[in-house]
């Protein structure tokens, strides 16, 4: 190993320098803040926990992107956790259990064996939010109304919003009684988004009719509310189970759309979310020149009941550093001062007023502080505080 090897950060590792890192951590503030004035609580899961655990209710996605370590007390396996909602979900049903509604926010680091996408970090700094125990559109519409505040107050400019429902998927394989084994092939083929080929995986392997019927439909499910109703019909006709899923993403999206009238909103129902906890409405923003969803999150209703409490469960997730690069947000910048290196209590004392009222005060030498705009100098007896020209 020569000594740039050394130094080199794996691939998806990245560390966060100035000015970048203290811009995240006035976002992380904003964010945090914002989300205490929706009412929900900060909760920090452990970073490492037992594997079983972390990956409970989850589906095999989520368990290949965990790390693994050994725990040396109990000879149990561990993972570090990949993703926060499955804990939250745990501390909703075990370790707090509200008596009401629980509301939920974090923002930590999470850990990816393989990136989630060419763009992504392999330590994303996961935000995000969860909702419990509310049941029905009103909480949907809460949860996508957090996110999309979130994004706006990153300055995220230009955002869309996709929106899909996972029962409406899982209702067409019940009645096509796909077996498990092969039900992994379909999920791929959905996520490529290629009607044809799912056309002739539903001619090959589904002998309900109506149910290869439905998936052809499923395929072709991407747009607006209005280019779908028909399609939407067609697919209530062959499986009937779908229709409380579709009429609760009709009724979702209609009400997102008349609070958030600038967020241009499109259906797609072949969506159905990398981690395999989603159980109906799943949804995720987009901004353009970004290839990539930059917060998303869905219904999990199942979750909870692994740790003993089934309950409705909805929320969202973002990487905070995703946002900060593409958003617009920039703390206001604190006055800069020098002080000189000079003992003396009364320099002292001014020196941590300054401070204390929001001033970035710096111990300098003269000659090191380009960029103060204030100086202390000790003019007619005293200290006082006075502009540096500017060259
Ligand atoms: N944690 C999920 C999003 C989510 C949060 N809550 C429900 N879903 C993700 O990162 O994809």
């Amino acid at each position: 190993m020569t000594l740039a090897d050394r130094w080199l950060l794996p691939d998806g590792i990245e560390e966060v320098l100035p000015p970048h890192a203290q811009q995240i951590e006035h976002l992380r503030r904003r964010l945090i803040d914002l989300m205490d004035g929706w009412g929900y609580d900060l909760v920090m899961p452990p970073v490492l926990e037992y594997l079983d655990s972390l990956l409970t209710g989850t589906g095999k996605d989520l368990d290949l992107r965990t790390f693994k370590v050994t725990d040396q007390l109990s000879g149990r396996l561990m993972g570090l956790s990949a993703d926060t909602t499955p804990q939250v979900a745990r501390i909703d049903a075990h370790s707090l259990a509200p008596e009401g509604i629980g509301r939920f926010c974090y923002c930590r680091t999470v850990f990816h064996t393989r990136a989630r996408s060419l763009l992504a970090s392999r330590t994303p700094t996961q935000i995000g939010a969860e909702l419990f125990g509310m049941a029905g559109v009103e909480a949907d519409v809460e949860v996508i109304s957090l996110m999309l505040t979130l994004l706006r107050a990153s300055k995220v400019a230009n955002v869309h919003l996709d929106l899909g429902n996972v029962g409406v998927y899982r209702a067409i394989a019940d009645q096509a009684a796909i077996a498990p084994e092969r039900e992994a092939e379909l999920f791929g083929l959905l996520k490529l988004k290629c009607a044809s080929d799912i056309d002739a995986w539903a001619e090959a392997n589904v002998a309900d009719k109506a149910a290869a019927d439905a998936l052809k439909v499923l395929a072709r499910l991407q747009g607006t509310v209005e280019q779908l109703t028909e399609r939407f019909e067609q697919l209530i006709a062959l499986v009937p189970a779908t229709a409380t899923e579709l009429n609760h993403l009709l009724d979702v999206t209609r009400r997102v759309a008349s609070r958030h009238p600038d967020v241009p909103t499109c259906l797609d129902l072949t969506e159905l979310r990398g981690y395999q906890y989603h159980t109906g409405l799943v949804f995720a923003a987009y901004v353009p020149g970004y290839g990539d969803a930059i917060a998303q999150g869905g219904r999990y209703d199942e979750t909870g009941k692994e740790f003993g409490r089934a309950r409705p469960a909805r929320g969202f997730s973002a990487d905070l550093r995703v946002l900060a690069r593409l958003g617009e947000f920039a703390p206001a910048a604190k006055p800069v001062v020098v002080a000189p290196e000079v003992e003396d209590p009364a320099l002292w004392t001014l020196v941590q007023q300054l401070r204390d009222q929001g001033m970035r005060v710096i111990t300098t030498r003269p000659q090191d502080s380009q960029q103060a705009q204030q100086a202390l100098q000790f003019i007619d007896g005293q200290w006082q505080l006075v502009e540096v020209p500017t060259v």
